[in-house]
């Protein structure tokens, strides 16, 4: 699925009333239409007291029409009109003329702190305050009003977008959002929905297609692509019935140091689980036998060295290398680097100390080998590009960083994006529970795997960081968000595979 930025939604809004001979009021009565169904779907028909906090623009003019709709069908409405302007948008007024027809109760005007009602817990509150036409954070009473919303423990609906939050630019004012329970936003989630500083203020949201010009939606390069079970269904890659495995590739797997050959282990496991062929891992001496151990199918070759990384030397071409975890920061582990970069040719990813090096070497960046996937955590990625202001600057300098030496990034986190030159792309699955060591090591061994079956580098982040998430899901399924290890997402990827076609929801609502 798509993410729009505001201006290409006004663009889109636009083409549509051209297209579809509509007016700007039919296109508001169909968004207003379709909140209203959601709402009439669950409460049935319910007499709590619905509060509709509508604005001046047509964010406030969604809540009008929502309103008539609720009081025609009988629901207990009030109607605030949060009047901070005498600007008001055409088919505000338009639906302002129309909510008098249905109701001697006319909207009630608010014009400063006074006004501000007594809301029970029972209620519901429907902020139609502001929507993507913000320009600027809210202050004054209007930003008091936000906050005697969010000091309120009834259930808070927004409509479109959190008043106060702004779709696609950086939050300034935390303090004047709504903390919205529920979001129901038209055509296209917003970006600042996935984005750790502003994703608390929607922290759940429903879409609702209001039907906007197909070609526009479907011929418009998207702010970003959300990676949702459809998308990763299309990704797959089915296996050939004549397949050995050679098929799959022969992996590399570089990682481990004294102390941490665990890492070098989940790597591996994680390789093979997701359907690499074959795994050869490189370790320093010290982790031969643990690694023979934990994961037997795999074949070990080790450095001269005991317990770091110094030359690494094996002797068949890899169809895909990860390379990094638990490797120590050791000067004999950079030339090893070094070397690494320079002579083998295979896909690579790169991985935890890899990129603690890359970060206080600089030289190996220009070593980096074209279509390598760097995949840091945010303290690993900080070392890398530098600090960033907020969550838009830190995407801006790593679009920068993808372009300047033709490498993709995925940055992990809740919601991992995976960022190739300009394009974006936000991960649905994973969870929590997925915050545990060594399930950056197993991430990577997944992507490792991937691009060993010939999956090409893009696909490989993007379907690679689906299916860890939807392993992660599946295991916290089974145990709770608390008892997860790195090994329980790993045992899950099989049945991760064998869900990606099955009809079941259980997985989680924004899968
Ligand atoms: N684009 C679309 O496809 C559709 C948009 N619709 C609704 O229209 C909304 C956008 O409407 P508008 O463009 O009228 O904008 P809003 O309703 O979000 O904002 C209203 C106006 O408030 C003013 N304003 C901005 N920041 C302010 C601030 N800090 N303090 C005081 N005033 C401020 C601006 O002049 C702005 O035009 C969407 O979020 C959605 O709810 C729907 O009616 C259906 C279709
Ligand atoms: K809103």
């Amino acid at each position: 699925m798509k993410i729009f930025s505001a201006e290409q939604l006004y663009e889109a809004d636009k083409i549509t009333l051209e297209q579809q001979q509509i007016t700007t009021e039919e296109l508001m009565e169909r968004a207003g239409a379709q909140i209203f169904n959601w709402f009439h779907e669950r409460l049935n028909g319910a007499s709590v007291p619905i509060r509709i906090f509508c604005g001046i623009g047509n964010n406030g003019g969604d809540g009008l029409v929502l309103g008539r709709l609720l009081i025609e069908a009988g629901y207990n409405v009030i109607v605030y009109v949060v009047n901070c302007s005498d600007k008001r948008s055409k088919s505000f007024l338009y639906n302002y003329n129309l909510i008098k027809n249905v109701t001697t109760d006319w909207p009630i005007l608010m014009t400063d702190k006074n006004d501000f009602p007594e809301i029970d817990p029972e209620d519901i509150i429907v902020d139609a305050i502001f929507g993507i036409g913000l320009n600027r954070s809210l202050d004054g009473w209007v930003k008091k009003l936000i906050q005697h919303l969010n000091a309120s423990p009834a259930f808070k609906l927004a409509v479109d977008i959190p008043s106060g939050l702004f779709p696609n630019t950086a939050l300034k004012d935390e303090d004047a959002v709504l903390r919205a329970n529920h979001t129901l936003t038209f055509q296209t989630p917003k970006l600042a929905f996935f984005l750790p500083e502003t994703a608390q203020f929607a922290p759940s949201f429903d879409i609702l297609d209001i039907g906007l010009d197909r070609d526009f939606l479907v011929n418009t390069k998207p702010l970003a692509q959300i990676i949702s079970k459809p998308e990763a269904q299309n990704l797959y890659k089915h296996r050939e019935r004549f397949a050995h495995k050679g098929t799959y590739g022969h992996a590399l797997i570089v990682a481990g140091s004294y102390g941490k050959i665990g890492a070098a282990s989940i790597s591996t496991a994680a390789t093979f689980r997701i359907g690499a062929g074959m795994v050869t891992t490189f370790i320093p001496k010290c982790g031969y036998s643990i690694l023979q151990n934990t994961v037997p199918e795999a074949m070990v070759a080790t450095d001269i060295e005991e317990e770091f990384l110094s030359k690494i030397n094996v002797d068949f071409e890899p169809s895909a290398i990860g390379v990094g975890m638990g490797i120590g920061k050791s000067d004999k582990t950079v030339e090893a680097l070094k070397s690494l970069f320079k002579n083998y040719k295979s896909p690579m990813v790169i991985d935890a100390d890899a990129i603690n090096l890359i970060s206080e070497n600089k030289e190996l960046l220009k070593l980096l080998p074209k279509n390598s996937i760097l995949t840091p955590h945010l303290g690993e990625l900080q070392r890398l590009v530098g600090k960033w202001k907020d969550d838009y600057d830190k995407i801006e300098k790593v679009k920068e960083f993808s372009i300047k030496h033709e490498v993709l990034v995925v940055i992990k986190g809740a919601y991992s994006i995976t960022i190739f030159g300009d394009t974006l792309y936000l991960n649905s699955s994973g969870n929590p529970g997925m915050a545990t060591a060594g399930s950056g090591d197993s991430l990577s061994g997944v992507i490792t795997g991937l691009l060993s079956q010939g999956y090409d580098p893009l696909t490989s982040c993007v379907f690679g960081v689906y299916m860890h998430g939807f392993a992660g899901d599946l295991a916290v399924n089974q145990m709770g968000y608390e008892a997860v290890m790195a090994n329980d997402i790993i045992n899950n990827i099989g049945e991760a595979y064998m869900m990606l076609f099955a009809k079941d929801q259980s997985e989680g609502e924004n899968n």
